[in-house]
């Protein structure tokens, strides 16, 4: 047989197998259309969207993948199909922090998929205020970077907005150095949000010592202004440099190559266990010596494992700082509600912000 003949035979199988495939997404999709009809059927309070029941599918996929395709890249693959089938029972409405080409609508795109409606905000605090009032059904917000820290705006939305955690998405973030210069020479001026400035530092001492570092609002905006200034760079994401029409003069110059940011999916509820979950809260204690040690005490009690506690000054006044506590486990689950029940009777303040299933993806 031929070379050509032989691709012709492979060729002819992977039609054959595409047809199949074709047939069975479109039969998947007609069962999401069957949940939805028993969902509606049931009447008050509808929930379309089951965070849970993803992170189920996403997690059984990776397990009972065979290969060769590597376990994200089924996963993600599998993200779409329910993508596309949850559009059909209800299209969703995302809020993010913009403009188009952030990180956060990169963050958005990876957990809900590329089937939801997503919608950019200039602030934080606008993404909880249109969740809060239903506009967006939900909203993907910034909450730590694994070179900088907190986000502070984020942590602070949390301590007066009523809004839950419904799920956590993190993604591994890469800084390019775009412009419309011909030459890195030609640079006066490099624009970013602070954080990329600052998680870009080393690189830019190195690459661009005399250019002035000019902190803006979002990474996207810095890319929109040196679309419009030659003597200008900005540090931001590929998908911005597409957006803006930029050139890429360097890539990834982030200093840390393992460079993450987590984000939180805020909405009007959390998600009921999903077999892997953690729980956020934010705490508070008086201000005296041991406080912190017995806030803390009923998770070590319980076996609780604390994946995460920060503190910020409260600005109520009424207390001098609050913690925000990230455990693993369902507050649903004995152990973690009855170190909850523990909490709420020695802590001043104790407000669980909802428990979602690990990040997946
Ligand atoms: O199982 C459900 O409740 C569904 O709506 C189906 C489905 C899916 O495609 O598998 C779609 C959307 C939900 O977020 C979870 C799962």
């Amino acid at each position: 047989m031929t070379s050509d003949e032989q691709l012709n035979q492979v060729r002819e199988r992977i039609n054959t197998i595409d047809a199949e495939l074709l047939r069975l997404i479109c039969e998947r999709a007609s069962c999401a259309q069957d949940v939805a009809k028993i969902k509606d059927a049931h009447g008050e309070a509808v929930k379309y969207y089951r965070p849970e029941r993803e992170a189920e599918i996403l997690r059984r996929i990776k397990l009972q993948n065979p290969g060769p395709l590597d376990g994200e890249e089924v996963a993600r693959l599998f993200r779409e199909i329910m993508s596309a089938c949850l559009a059909l029972e209800k299209p969703l409405e995302i809020g993010y922090l913009g403009p188009a080409g952030t990180f956060t609508q990169a963050a958005a795109l990876k957990h809900f998929g590329h089937s939801v409606h997503t919608q950019p905000f200039g602030a934080i605090s606008d993404i909880f205020r249109e969740v809060e009032a239903g506009a967006c059904d939900y909203g993907v917000v910034p909450v730590e970077n694994s070179t900088e820290g907190v986000v502070n705006h984020t942590l602070d939305m949390f301590m007066r907005s009523p809004l839950l955690i419904a799920g956590e998405v993190t993604l591994r973030i890469h800084h390019h150095l775009l412009s419309t210069a011909t030459e890195i020479g030609a640079i006066r001026r490099v624009y970013s949000h602070q954080q990329s400035l600052a998680q870009c530092r080393g690189w830019l001492d190195r690459a661009l010592p005399n250019a002035e570092r000019i902190a803006v609002s979002t990474n996207a905006d810095a890319a929109k202004l040196a679309a419009g200034d030659p003597q200008a760079a900005a540090v931001a994401s590929e998908a911005a440099a597409e957006l803006y029409s930029l050139r890429v003069m360097a890539q990834r110059i982030e200093d840390e190559p393992g460079n993450t940011t987590r984000f939180l999916v805020i909405g009007p509820e959390d998600s009921p266990p999903s077999g892997h979950d953690k729980t956020s809260m934010l705490l508070s204690c008086r201000n005296e010596a041991g406080a912190l040690h017995r806030l803390l005490s009923p998770f070590a009690n319980q076996g609780i494992s604390m994946t995460r506690i920060e503190s910020r000054p409260s600005r109520q006044g009424v207390w001098d700082y609050v913690f925000f506590v990230d455990v693993s486990g369902h507050r649903a689950a004995p152990d973690v509600a009855k170190a909850i029940t523990e909490l709420r009777g020695a802590a001043n303040l104790c407000k669980v912000l909802g428990s979602y299933p690990e990040a997946v993806l």
